[in-house]
């Protein structure tokens, strides 16, 4: 994969240097056949590399089984990436001890998808809110209750109606609101959503949002914004990273992804949801994405993508294609991407053409 700057272009650029730089992540899992034989690896994440800037918000999206979430727990190093380079406020986490990751972490949070399963049902909302705090050795007791306090109100929840509940009394968006008090109690950088909002229901998905847009403006929040929803990834993010199969095959600003995909797949997903063109103002007829991922045990030689690609060629089966920079901050990795206006195009990979595609070379 080719380390070009993915610095966010424009007005909203946030900072110059990265928070955190993942370069050519690999994580690879074991598959056991029968009798616990082993039979090969998942291939979840395969030479992953991106940048995440302070105070912007990087969403990822992808199908089921792309690899968002292994990607994001490479990330925190849990467990740690096969190989490839994380690299978090300068630090190299990759060969950083215990006891050292477990400081850094502070720094880098997570918010899963499950706002009750994530959070202990004995305890009160005030314990739970402590604990990281309490695993840190922050403060005191007494220290450490105002600090309860102002995170619960920090995040909508009056302290005096929620801090002595539990969660089974509170509704799917309070819990969030706890997890996410908890996420930020010890002053993160990066807060690392994993479907943070997918199980929750659209008017709720909207107000956590704003409190995550609001925390971002507030504490200076970076996030790494996981999600299979496009719209709502689109909704949140300055830059936006598409996966297939463990790889990225886009990524860029999220204007211009949504405006002008460079990569079939990401058209396919855009295609795939009901969605106001934004040149024309006209609502599109949404297209299922044909068929499914090939499997990440023995994914397809050269493009993984080209067993569902209309625009597969021979090179496709034969050539990996490298992320290459097509417009300003906006690489895609596809021989063939989509075309570009003339007055839009900054580089064409070697050998590219526009040329009609022949599927005949789709196979698996
Ligand atoms: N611990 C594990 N052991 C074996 N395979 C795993 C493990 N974790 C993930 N995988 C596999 O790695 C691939 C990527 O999974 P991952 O959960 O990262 O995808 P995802 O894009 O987050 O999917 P979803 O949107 O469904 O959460 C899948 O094929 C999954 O089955």
């Amino acid at each position: 994969m080719t380390a070009v700057d993915q610095r966010p272009q424009g007005p909203s650029t946030p900072s110059k240097t990265p928070l955190l730089r993942a370069r050519n992540l690999v994580q690879e899992f074991p598959v056991r056949g029968a009798g616990g034989v082993k039979g090969g690896v998942v291939h979840a994440v395969s030479n992953v590399s991106f940048d995440v800037y302070a105070g912007e918000t990087l969403g990822v999206v992808g199908e089921t089984g792309s690899g968002k979430s292994t990607l994001a727990r490479s990330v925190i190093q849990a467990p740690r990436p096969k190989s490839g380079e994380v690299e978090f406020q300068g630090t190299d986490l990759m060969t950083l001890r215990r006891k050292d990751l477990k400081q850094a972490r502070r720094q880098m949070q997570m918010v899963y998808q499950d706002p009750f399963g994530s959070l202990n049902p004995r305890w009160r909302i005030s314990e739970l809110v402590e604990e990281p705090l309490v695993g840190y050795g922050e403060g005191n007791a007494s220290s450490r209750k105002r600090r309860v306090e102002e995170l619960l109100d920090l995040v909508g929840l009056d302290p005096s109606q929620y801090a002595k509940r539990r969660s089974h009394e509170l509704s799917g968006g309070q819990c969030q609101r706890v997890a996410i008090a908890r996420a930020i109690a010890l002053d993160p950088a990066l807060v690392i959503c994993d479907e943070a909002v997918s199980s929750l229901d659209v008017l709720i998905q909207a107000q956590v949002l704003n409190l995550f847009e609001k925390l971002r403006r507030e504490l200076n929040l970076s996030y790494l914004f996981i999600a299979h929803d496009l719209a709502l990834v689109k909704q949140v993010s300055d830059r936006v990273a598409v996966m297939y199969l463990g790889q990225l095959a886009e990524i860029g600003p999220a204007d211009g992804i949504y405006r002008q995909p460079l990569h079939p797949y990401t058209s396919a997903l855009l295609d795939s949801i009901p969605r106001i063109d934004p040149a024309t103002g006209r609502a599109n007829k949404p297209v299922a994405l044909a068929g499914e991922p090939p499997s990440p045990v023995d994914p397809p030689s050269g493009c993984r993508f080209r067993t569902r690609c209309p625009r597969a060629q021979l090179k496709c089966a034969e050539e990996e294609p490298q992320l290459v920079e097509l417009l300003p901050g906006h690489q895609a990795a596809c021989h063939f991407p989509l075309t570009i206006p003339e007055s839009e195009l900054t580089r064409r990979p070697a050998g590219a053409t526009q040329a009609a595609p022949d599927p005949s070379f789709a196979r698996g």
